[in-house]
């Protein structure tokens, strides 16, 4: 796995957060994204190398829904770039990893995204992120 590529923020109203994080972080927002596949509103921000996504859910079957009323707003997941998912993909399940999806799914911001089980991995939800490439 590379780089970290985001760390994902669980929030109850994206537009207050918005706020927040470009205080904060004394830059814009520069991207936000209905994901309707993941029932997620996202917003994106960039510090230096990295970034933050702030995701509210959509509908109360959302898995940010759920997360903010089981555990309240915070720290969701953390997603890893990498180059080949499918191939990073194998090598967890050859691992004895559980993928939350057998196929890579579209995630936001250009990416083919894949979910770890937080159970597998001392309760983080890991995402792995691939650049999708327009030829
Ligand atoms: C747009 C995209 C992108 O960046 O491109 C995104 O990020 S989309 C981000 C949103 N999409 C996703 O998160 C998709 C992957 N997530 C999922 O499939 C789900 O949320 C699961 C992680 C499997 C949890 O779903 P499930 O229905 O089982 O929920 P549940 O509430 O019964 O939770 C089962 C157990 O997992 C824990 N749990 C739930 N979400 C967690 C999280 N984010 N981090 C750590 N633990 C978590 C619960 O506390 C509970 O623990 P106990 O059993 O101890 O009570
Ligand atoms: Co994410």
């Amino acid at each position: 796995m590379n780089k970290i590529e985001h760390i994902g923020i669980a929030v109850n109203s994206l537009e207050k957060s918005i706020d927040v994080y470009q205080k904060l972080l004394n830059t814009d927002c520069y991207k936000t994204e209905l994901v309707v596949s993941e029932l997620v509103n996202t917003a994106f921000f960039k510090t230096g190398e990295n970034k933050v996504e702030l995701l509210e859910g959509t509908a109360p079957e959302s898995a940010i829904a759920k997360f903010i009323e089981k555990k309240g707003e915070g720290i969701h997941h953390i997603a890893f770039a990498v180059d080949d998912i499918l191939a990073e993909m194998e090598r967890l399940k050859q691992e004895g990893f559980v993928l939350l999806n057998e196929q890579p799914k579209k995630g936001a911001d250009n990416k083919m995204v894949c979910f770890v089980h937080p159970k597998d991995t001392n309760g983080v939800l890991i995402e792995l992120c691939q650049e999708i490439k327009w030829i």
